[in-house]
């Protein structure tokens, strides 16, 4: 079935607040529990002056004020830089900093293009700095680069569909990493997160399925598709760059995190297949079997896992340099299709069909045929539809993961329970949805 990529169309979602009303109401689950603390710490050092003079217990508090507030100028020094800041991950990735990142004394947040909703977070007690650069100029880079501790870099280009040539897809995905990683030796920057993927293992192109695996399991990982290609190099690059020297003499420190397919608010592909449904009368049409596993991961907890990493590389450089993590949570394993229904179905979608409706040669032709299409259209217009025979073999190739890499090395625990993610990945595609009628 040919999916394209859509426009905006009213659907049967029930009304909640705006788009915004996600961006708007982010928190975490962690920090509400971290202001509540404050406040009682407050309450225990107000109570034990209570039976003291009204000046001892004024004295006592401006004290106590003076203490917090030299602790939190010492505290507060770092300087982090987030590339690919304002994408899908990128915003979640700014955000959780904000929230969990207590030592955080500047936040610079480097795109192509950058969102207007920086503006709301400029307010805070965080100097946040707005960057528009490119990743493929070492220059631009470098610039946002110098002076920052630690670098996240989730800028990437993503494209399996066809939009984007492989030059460009190599240009920003590995020269991009390699610029970044330069401008971190250049500059002094001592630790480096990179989010790679799940491709960068698979699955490979003879379709060999990777049943719950973890960062160990021997799996033959070979790729042919730009995209796949360009982060497994980058990811290379990144991991062999760990122990370089950096500018002042100390070592690189580096590692690399992989996401499954992430979802939850903002999910681009999501919000396609929601309208397509739409279009085909509140219908999607099976196309995979149920028994083919999928990996995914929400993005809250993709970007807690990149708070984490950060924070515990710099505790923890001789265990966690140069090493590759996958990030999981408690999202249950099943096929694509399956799993989109979690949230397309409470929005008012139906998923026709216990089986496959077409059989996997005809979803091939398919497949084949818009491949065909878009090179012939190329000249004309960009025709760029879901279904083409790269994403129809990753949909149809079990791959899943199942480790606890991440908890041993550095105490990772999901902050969303699925339960959660489920429920505020809901919320943002009614709010969607409102906003659209
Ligand atoms: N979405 C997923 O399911 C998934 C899964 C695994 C890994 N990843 C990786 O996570 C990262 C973020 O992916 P995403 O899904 O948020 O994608 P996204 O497209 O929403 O975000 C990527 C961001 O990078 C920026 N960017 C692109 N080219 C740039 C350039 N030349 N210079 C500066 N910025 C540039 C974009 O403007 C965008 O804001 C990528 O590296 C991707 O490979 C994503
Ligand atoms: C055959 C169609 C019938 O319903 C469904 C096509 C679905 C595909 C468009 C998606 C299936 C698997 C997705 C990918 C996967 O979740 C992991 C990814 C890794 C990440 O680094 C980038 C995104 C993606 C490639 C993701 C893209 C969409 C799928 C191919």
């Amino acid at each position: 079935m040919p999916v394209e990529h859509s426009g905006h169309q009213g659907g049967p979602c029930g009304k909640r607040v705006g788009e915004e009303g996600w961006r708007l109401g982010w928190s975490v689950p962690g920090m509400a529990r971290r202001e509540e603390q404050a406040e009682g710490d407050n309450h225990l050092s107000l109570a034990g002056n209570e039976r003291r003079p009204a000046l001892v217990a004024s004295l006592g508090t401006l004290g106590l004020w003076l203490q917090d507030m030299a602790d939190s100028a010492q505290a507060q020094k770092l300087v982090y830089l987030v590339t690919g800041g304002c994408g899908f991950l990128g915003e979640h990735v700014v955000r959780m900093l904000l929230q969990q990142e207590p030592r955080l004394r500047e936040l610079r947040i480097f795109d192509l293009h950058l969102g207007p909703w920086l503006e709301e977070l400029k307010t805070g007690p965080v100097q946040v700095t707005a960057i528009q650069g490119d990743v493929t100029q070492a220059h631009e880079v470098a610039a946002a680069v110098a002076g920052a501790h630690v670098v996240i870099h989730t800028a990437g280009l993503v494209d399996v569909f066809g939009k984007a040539s492989p030059e460009t897809i190599h240009e920003v995905n590995v020269q991009g990493t390699k610029n970044v990683i330069e401008a971190c030796v250049q500059t002094g920057t001592q630790f480096l997160v990179y989010t790679s993927s799940m491709e960068v293992v698979g699955p490979n192109i003879k379709g060999h399925p990777f049943y719950r695996g973890n960062e160990d399991t021997p799996y033959e990982a070979v790729h042919r598709h730009p995209y796949p290609s360009s982060k497994a190099r980058a990811e290379q690059l990144v991991l062999e760059a760990n122990g370089r020297k950096v500018r002042g003499g100390l070592p690189l420190v580096t590692c690399a995190l992989r996401p499954t397919g992430i979802y939850g608010e903002g999910h681009q592909i999501m919000r396609d297949i929601y309208y397509q449904g739409l279009r085909l009368g509140g219908r999607l049409f099976r196309a995979i079997p149920a028994s083919v596993e999928h990996g995914r991961v929400y993005v809250g907890n993709v970007a807690w896992m990149h708070v984490l990493v950060a924070r515990e590389l710099q505790q923890r450089p001789a265990l966690m340099g140069g090493q590759v993590y996958f990030c999981y949570d408690k999202s249950p394993y099943k096929s694509y299709e399956d799993f989109n229904m979690e949230f397309l179905g409470p929005c008012g979608l139906r998923l026709v069909g216990t089986r496959p409706l077409l059989p996997y040669w005809l979803l091939m032709l398919l497949a084949a045929l818009n491949a065909l299409l878009q090179w012939l259209l190329r000249p004309l217009l960009l025709y760029a539809p879901l279904l083409n025979p790269y994403t129809l073999a990753m949909a149809n190739t079990t791959f899943t993961v199942s480790t606890n890499k991440a908890q041993r090395h550095f105490g990772y625990e999901p902050l969303f329970s699925w339960e959660e993610s489920r429920t505020r990945t809901i919320r943002w595609m009614q709010a969607m949805d409102s906003s659209a009628q």
